[in-house]
């Protein structure tokens, strides 16, 4: 039997078997394809590859790639399912052990972020959280944690990284940007930001703190470099102009390849990093947030405006302009309504 029979049925690719089986507990399936990559389906929408015993892995790396995190933003999916059907097909070969992930298949096919609760808040360990018990989105966010975890322990020795594609609600005067989960001491390595230029995002934004996002996870507790990375605007299935991608899907299959980085070209040679100073968060009935609902990702705000208000205070930009990322006041209290960010550097790998 053909190896994608076994692991999709008859379906003609991985997304569409992902989007069928949305709601179906799948048994584990594992497969070869004809050059010995040895595929295991571990749940709907989450594959292992094992590249033979023997070849080469000459970055000596695993990755970790995820998108559907958010069921909504379809264009990474989109990128990954097409990376795999090439895969199938055998027009390359893998290089590296590779766990990839579709993170919220029910959501995928509602169209919506989410179902019951914002998965992207979940991770490092807040699925255990009581007002998320039963809820199917904290169970995934806890299978999730114990699959990257054995993929990172069977990986030991090697280089772990992981990239988390998001696409985001609102407009951005920057179309693509990364998010560097905080962890302390550490800094971008010049080989992260050679890669972010290869996938053509020009813009990294440094947490202040670690956080439930997927990407903070696998940053804090499995020593990976993880990003979250914003690729454009959410659009539905097939309505996403894959143009716009080409950018990540070749520095991906790249990776996936083994290959060596490409030196860095215009226009994409510079990496403009800004730092989170303070993080919006809603704080109950009394809140109000001054960002009117349709503003662009990194509009900028002059010193002395007024972003928030509430019972206790407010929160006004210092002396230095700061700009507003992924504002959003329909969030449940406690949870993020944006972020304030600072310009701190540019970056010009060799
Ligand atoms: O556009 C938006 O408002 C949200 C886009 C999105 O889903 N972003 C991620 C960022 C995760 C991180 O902070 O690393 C999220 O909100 O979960
Ligand atoms: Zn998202």
């Amino acid at each position: 039997m053909k190896a994608t029979n076994l692991l999709f049925d008859t379906h003609p690719d991985w997304l569409t078997h992902t989007l069928a089986n949305a709601s179906s507990n799948l048994p584990e399936v594992s497969t070869c394809l004809p050059d010995g990559t040895r595929v295991s389906r571990r749940a709907n929408g989450v594959l292992w590859l094992q590249p033979p015993a023997g070849r080469e892995n000459p970055n000596r790396e695993a990755l970790i790639v995820s998108a559907g995190v958010h069921g909504n933003e379809t264009a990474p999916i989109e990128v990954l399912n097409g990376l795999m059907s090439e895969l199938f097909e055998g027009r390359w070969a893998l290089a590296c052990p590779l766990l990839l992930i579709l993170g919220n298949p029910p959501a995928m096919v509602a169209g919506e972020r989410f179902l019951d609760v914002n998965m992207n808040r979940l991770f490092n360990g807040a699925h255990g959280k009581s007002e998320y018990a039963g809820l199917p989105e904290a169970a995934r966010a806890a299978f999730l944690e114990g699959l990257c975890r054995e993929f990172a322990l069977a990986g030991q020795g090697l280089a772990l990284s992981h990239y988390d594609l998001h696409t985001a609600i609102r407009p951005s005067k920057r179309e693509k940007f990364a998010l560097y989960p905080f962890v302390a001491g550490r800094s971008v390595p010049a080989g992260q930001c050679a890669f972010l230029l290869e996938a053509e995002v020009q813009t990294l934004l440094l947490q202040h703190r670690a956080s439930t996002v997927f990407s903070s996870f696998t940053a804090s507790e499995l020593q990976a470099e993880s990003f979250t990375v914003e690729l454009g605007k959410v659009q539905p299935f097939g309505k996403n102009d894959l143009a716009r991608f080409q950018g990540v899907e070749r520095a991906l299959r790249r990776r996936f390849l083994g290959e060596s980085t490409p030196p860095v070209r215009a226009p994409f040679d510079e990496l403009t990093v800004f730092e989170v100073v303070h993080e919006v968060i809603n704080s109950g009935p009394e809140f109000e947030f001054h960002v009117p609902d349709d503003v662009a990702n990194f509009t900028e705000y002059a010193p002395g405006s007024i972003i928030w208000t509430d019972r206790n205070g407010r929160y006004q930009v210092g002396s230095v302009p700061e700009a507003v990322v992924f504002p959003n006041r329909a969030v449940p209290v406690g949870q993020r309504v944006g972020l304030m960010i600072r310009k701190k550097t540019v970056i010009r790998p060799e």
